[in-house]
């Protein structure tokens, strides 16, 4: 494998000393970009996008080209598990994600298959590997997969939800099912995480989308367990270097403590929480990701530029940070905006970083 160089983003997940703050954002690859709709548009919808690792490379590069970015992440989708699982993933226009089969009983749940990593979902993992031959060692690409609740979230609801109505349910109602079925994602993910990291992935990213919709106490029985079990079944180590695992439970700031115990490198943040708050809560366990509102990217280049500045300072001074959103981009955003915002961490982050 070629030698990396750009090496920033890995170095900050472990708290390692850098020259400036790296940065990447979530969903970087996407519909905000006119050259991703090009693409997708070629590829007739975005599934076969995911699916083509020609495509799914190019797209995943697209970013990069425009931006000093220091990472890439693999194109794909958290919801490749559920569908390789027998669920029947699609996507209706302007609706979101959809399934053919839900999970809702005991009998539902005895239909779900254990996919396999070289069949099911080799997709995946032939695009992880033709993203890392093209990247060429320019950065590092992250890999990817969902939690076990926020797939769970999907799988028993049939898509995309505000409530939870039949999730929440099933968690007070048949907490065994529940639990039963949040084992065996944790099972697959594992196994899903490993093939990524096997096939070239340098850093992978739980995203715990909908963690935060759970009680106090339900977050760690239901969501954070599984998480920490994932962590362990990882093989941390690739191609002589650490793989770092960063955790990323949107809403999840009043856990921080607790999940700084998962056994994860970083914590991702999204924007309720300050950092600065977060980096004396966690102290020297993990590394933060995050945390500026998407939103922002709305406003003009020279307010972006402040805001990043804020920021920057709330974290202080030192390696640990990652800079990023706190959740993924608009699709409306200017992508002229994106390097506004990117630049500005490039520019000012420098004078975080001088005792090195
Ligand atoms: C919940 C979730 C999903 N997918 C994902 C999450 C977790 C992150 C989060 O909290 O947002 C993760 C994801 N989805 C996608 C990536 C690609 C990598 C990246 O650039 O970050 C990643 C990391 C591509 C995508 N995944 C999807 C798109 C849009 C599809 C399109 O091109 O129309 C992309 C680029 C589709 C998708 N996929 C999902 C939804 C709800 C939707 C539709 C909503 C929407 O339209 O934004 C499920």
């Amino acid at each position: 494998m070629t030698e990396l160089q750009n090496d920033r983003f890995l170095r900050a997940l472990l708290k390692q000393p850098v020259d400036r703050t790296p940065i990447w954002m979530m969903r970087q690859a996407g519909r905000y970009l006119p050259e991703y709709r090009e693409t997708r548009a070629r590829a007739g919808d975005f599934l076969s996008l995911c699916k083509n690792a020609d495509l799914a490379c190019e797209v995943t590069l697209q970013p990069l080209e425009r931006y000093p970015l220091d990472a890439a992440i693999l194109f794909s989708d958290i919801l490749t598990i559920p569908d390789a699982m027998g669920l029947g993933l699609y996507f209706e226009t302007g609706e979101g994600p959809k399934f053919r089969q839900t999970i809702r009983s005991e009998q539902d749940f005895a239909l779900l298959s254990r996919p396999k990593m070289d069949d099911e979902l080799g997709y995946v993992m032939n695009a992880v590997s033709t993203i890392r031959r093209e990247l060429n060692g320019r950065v590092p690409l992250i890999g990817f997969t969902g939690s076990p609740w926020t797939l769970a979230t999907y799988m028993i609801e049939g898509g995309s939800s505000k409530d939870f109505r039949h999730s929440k349910a099933m968690l007070y109602s048949n907490p065994a099912l529940m639990h039963a079925l949040l084992d065996q994602l944790a099972e697959v993910i594992i196994d899903y995480l490993n093939a990524q990291i096997a096939a070239g992935a340098q850093a992978v990213q739980i995203f715990d989308s909908w963690g935060g919709a759970l009680s106090h106490r339900a977050y760690t029985e239901f969501s954070l367990q599984y998480m920490t079990k994932i962590v362990a079944g990882l093989n941390r180590e690739a191609e002589g270097r650490k793989v770092p695992v960063i955790l990323f439970t949107k809403g999840g700031g009043q856990w921080l403590e607790a999940m700084a115990e998962s056994g994860a490198d970083a914590l991702g943040l999204d924007w309720t929480t300050s950092l600065a708050d977060a980096r004396s809560r966690v102290g020297d366990k993990v590394a933060l990701q995050g945390n500026m509102d998407p939103s922002v990217l709305y406003a003009k280049p020279e307010y972006i530029r402040q805001e990043v500045g804020q920021i920057l300072q709330e974290y202080g001074q030192g390696s640990g940070h990652v800079f990023n959103l706190g959740h993924g981009i608009h699709q409306f955003v200017d992508p002229d905006h994106a390097k506004a915002f990117i630049e500005a961490v490039v520019e000012l982050s420098p004078q975080y970083h001088t005792q090195r």
